[in-house]
């Protein structure tokens, strides 16, 4: 058998790794001129000895590494650790063989999913395995290492090792490339050709291995700023020891975010020119109103990375194929596959083509754009053989229909999409045409539609985070009511708007005002933690719930930016600050929401960097005051935010503060982490989700104060001193809502901690209403966005006369979605098991990565939790309602 030599790269750590120079085509999609290398390192400290990766399992490159860590491992000794920073088989393929062949007591160490992927790699978990996580150190004898957890660089699994003495950082994939080097490291490629060479593969390998996780590319480089790097020791490639600021500078470059602009992209193929004839009316429909640009794009004339750029870049996107051989054409196919849903979900989309008898090709492709979670709010236009003029005048008026939809037109929802899903109305499998009402459970809109709605139009959630409201029976449509007074509504947020909204559904003629306390248009509340982490949602419409427009056709008068200070009962008038005049009312309705409650003595308002998570003026703020301590921070120094609240609000700022590359502490009063939607165990699987992320926990903890310097806060002291304190840059409070009450109060309104109310949303006073975080309709309080909205609407149909609307209240669901976990919660989950009355049902799927908990009170189904499946959630809320039984959940669920 052929020897080979380990290369040293320190005294203590050699590159064991193999060669493969031959390789053309890796992963099938990559192509690999310059072959490449899988690289395995091999640490030995005085005590212990740690192999970083090791080859793809293949005989010629299982010899080269076996071999070259005989030539320096001594035959007394014996590796103690594998550790896999990712388990793609090229690193991971030959790590069982080597272990049980020649290392039986080694562990393995790795991130949870590593772990679980090299279980379902070896097909076995005979081995022992330590969970890395950002606070586990291994110390071999002089040489520790230490593990960041590094997140789909490049697969979920990912993470870096580092070890401070040699200021050695073991990447994996990241700062890789394809290509084959004999000399190991990169100083020691002297050819100007190879250079080249090298820095293209860079590139491509970027581009193909992390062009779809740039997000996870900046994070991961904010992850390693502070860190002294003196060799990268990635699994592809040379080992690098030269230009190390230029591959950061450079992923930087790479990993930018490209700019979304309005505008529309045609990519299309024929091979006889009809298509194309389409596409040139389609073009021409959409250029009718010449307020889109379009670029067209014939796919044989046109390189393939410059379409590739204007897609990434456009919000509609629109391919042209014809049908050959019942499929759509490949350069077609290329195109639809790379689109994936992380970069290009909610993007517009269409497709369209001329065919012979099948027309498979648009259908295809369709279906394509789908998956990769685009919108395609209208159906293939598909045309056989040679378009006629009338043909021609379709395709113009579906490029058009496209355009207007792209401005916010509503449309009918395509009928061909007939989804079949079990639904509490179609649990025959009968599916109906009937409209229905569905609700986004992440953020509470409320979609019409036959069927269930593909994607949430406010928060890009999938299907199945929908729930079937009900009906809407066509033939019932309501009558109008009589009423035809003022109706002022306080307060534009879920409540306020709905409630005009719904008094618009029953009553044209009423005069209604709408008083904004906030400068902004009404927009999405649910949205403000996504909106801090990507402040361009603020640019979209789907942020907004309340157009100018929508307006304009109801006829509601909107005065923004104003605070009522007052509400005269008797002459029936509400007083606004720094206003003359008043405004008369007949029906009142208050919507004036809640403020996040402050748990420090000191007031947040005297501190430039304290904030809520509540408006949307909070949210400009937080990230201006971010942009501002990112420019003035010293180098290498990591910003850390501390958020106070471990409940829904407080994960999310705090995921949204990760993506904006700050350190996070997440204090919670309660001894673990979303008290009131899970139980012990299942707080703990979140604890630990959250804590790969790379975010801090203070658990049972309370916050007393803060610590400040002039007109910011340094920090954060803690009731009894435990802990001491925490320092940081930045303060954000979300530990739940107080309502906003005191119009209410000062009117003489029965209250509580809400405005109390009765099932018509009216209060104490003749003629008020109150909906939403500030009122009570029943105990407790609920305040969330689902619930302001059903409540807004009661109030609306209330105030203008609808005797029938009543205020229902429903085991509310709760469903967070954060690092691409989904935490679904529903009814009362019981604080502890000590109700003999109690009984519970679990199932910890570990194969599908689900955790599923139902709680019975006497036999009855009344909680439920799921971890990971949402919609397993919509099942659970189902059984919930309908009151199930303890066998009857069996037979559902088991
Ligand atoms: C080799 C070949 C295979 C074809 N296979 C199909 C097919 O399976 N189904 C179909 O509907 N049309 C099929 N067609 C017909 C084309 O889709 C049709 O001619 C179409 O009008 C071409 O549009 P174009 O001029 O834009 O390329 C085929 C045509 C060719 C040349």
């Amino acid at each position: 058998m052929t020897t080979y030599k380990a290369e040293k790269i320190y005294e203590n750590v050699h590159w064991v790794g193999a060669l493969d120079p031959d390789l053309r085509v890796f992963d099938i999609v990559m192509f690999t001129p310059y072959g490449t290398t899988y690289n395995a390192f091999l640490i030995e400290g005085k005590e212990k000895v740690a192999l970083i990766e090791t080859v793809k399992n293949k005989k010629e490159f299982y010899d080269q590494m076996i071999s070259r860590i005989d030539s320096v491992l001594s035959k007394d000794k014996k590796i103690d650790y594998f550790i896999h920073n990712h388990t793609e088989p090229d690193h991971s393929g030959g790590s069982y063989k080597l272990l049980k062949e020649r290392y039986p007591e080694a562990k393995i160490i790795g991130t949870l999913p590593a772990l679980n992927n090299l279980k379902n790699i070896a097909n076995s978990n005979d081995f022992e395995t330590i969970e890395a996580n950002n606070d586990l150190k291994i110390d071999l004898g002089g040489l520790t290492l230490n593990f960041i957890i590094a997140p789909f660089l490049h697969w979920p699994d990912s993470m870096f090792t580092y070890c401070s003495e040699l200021k050695a950082l073991f990447t994996c994939d990241f700062f890789g490339a394809h290509f084959n080097c004999p000399q190991v490291f990169n100083d020691l490629i002297n050819n100007p050709k190879d250079i080249d060479n090298l820095w293209e593969a860079t590139k491509y390998y970027f581009d193909t291995i992390f062009g779809p996780f740039k997000k996870y590319v900046n994070q991961g480089l904010d992850s390693i700023q502070n860190l002294e790097i003196q060799t990268i020791c990635c699994s592809h490639g040379p080992v690098l020891r030269k230009d190390i600021e230029k591959y950061k500078n450079l992923y930087r470059e790479w990993a930018k975010e490209k700019n979304v602009e309005k505008k529309i992209v045609i990519a299309y193929v024929s091979a006889y020119g009809y298509t194309e004839e389409m596409a040139n009316s389609i073009k021409k429909g959409m250029e009718k109103s010449n307020e889109i640009p379009v670029e067209m794009y014939d796919l044989l004339k046109e390189d393939k990375a410059k379409v590739i750029e204007a897609i990434d870049t456009a919000e509609g996107i629109v391919f042209g194929t014809p049908t050959i051989i019942s499929e759509a054409l490949p350069p077609i196919w290329d195109l639809a596959l790379h689109l994936n849903a992380t970069t290009h979900s909610g993007r517009y989309s269409a497709v369209f083509g001329s065919y012979g008898w099948s027309g498979e090709g648009p259908l295809n492709i369709d279906q394509r754009l789908r998956q990769a979670r685009l919108e395609t709010p209208i159906e293939p236009l598909r045309i056989m053989f040679k378009p006629s003029e009338k043909d021609l005048e379709d395709c113009e008026n579906w490029g058009n229909k496209f355009v207007r939809i792209m401005k916010g037109e509503k449309f009918e929802p395509r009928n061909d999409l007939n989804r079949k899903r079990r639904t509490r109305s179609s649990r025959n499998g009968i599916l109906d045409n009937t409209p229905k009402r569905w609700k986004c459970l992440v953020c509470g809109e409320i979609v019409i539609s036959a069927n269930v709605p593909e994607i949430c139009p406010v928060c890009g959630a999938g299907a199945e985070a929908f729930m079937l409201l009900d009906d809407i029976k066509e033939t019932t449509k309501p009558e109008e009511t009589s009423f035809e007074g003022t109706i002022v509504v306080i307060g534009a947020g879920g409540a306020g708007i709905e409630a005009v909204k719904s008094i618009r559904e029953r009553n044209k003629k009423c005069k209604v005002i709408l008083i904004n306390g906030e400068e902004f248009k009404p927009y999405y509340r649910p949205s403000l933690t996504r909106a801090l982490a990507d402040t361009s949602l603020l640019d979209s419409e789907k942020f907004y719930i309340f157009t100018d427009k929508f307006a304009d056709e109801n006829n509601v008068q909107i005065l923004h930016n104003k605070i009522v200070i007052d509400i005269e009962v008797e002459n029936k008038n509400v007083v606004i600050k720094d206003q003359k005049e008043k405004i008369h009312f007949d029906k009142l309705i208050i919507a004036t929401g809640g403020n996040n409650f402050c748990p420090f003595k000191q007031k947040p308002e005297d501190f430039s960097n304290v904030f809520g998570v509540r408006k949307l003026s909070d949210v400009t703020m937080i990230k201006q005051e971010v942009d501002k301590l990112k420019k003035t921070k010293e180098e290498n120094k990591k910003l850390q935010a501390c958020v106070i609240g471990g409940g829904l609000l407080g994960i999310e700022a705090a995921e949204a503060l990760i993506e904006l590359g700050l350190g996070v502490d997440l204090v919670e009063v309660m001894p673990r982490i979303l008290p009131r939607q899970l139980d012990q165990e299942g707080s703990l699987l979140f604890q630990k989700i959250l804590t790969e992320k790379g975010i801090r926990l203070l658990l049972g903890v309370s916050v007393n104060e803060l610590i400040v310097d002039g007109d910011r806060a340094t920090g954060v002291l803690f009731k009894d001193s435990k802990p001491e304190k925490v320092s940081c840059d930045l303060v954000i409070f979300a530990i739940g809502v107080r309502a906003e009450i005191s119009l209410g109060m000062k009117i003489g309104l029965k209250t509580n901690r809400g405005i109390i109310v009765d099932t018509k949303m009216e209060s104490s006073i003749k003629d008020i209403y109150a909906c939403g975080d500030c009122a009570e309709c029943g105990s407790p309080v609920i305040q969330n966005w689902t619930n302001a909205i059903d409540q807004g609407r009661i109030a609306g149909l209330s105030s203008v006369g609808v005797t029938d609307a009543e205020f229902k209240r429903v085991a509310t669901p709760y469903a967070l979605f954060v690092f691409n976990s989904s935490v679904f919660s529903v009814g009362l989950i019981p604080s502890d098991n000590s109700d003999p009355s109690l009984s519970i049902l679990s199932l910890n799927k570990n194969s599908s990565n689900v955790y599923l908990k139902l709680f019975f009170i006497n036999d009855i189904l009344i909680a439920g939790i799921v971890i990971g499946d949402t919609a397993l959630g919509i099942q659970v809320q189902d059984a919930v309602e309908a009151k199930s039984t303890y066998q009857e959940t069996i037979e559902q669920f088991f």
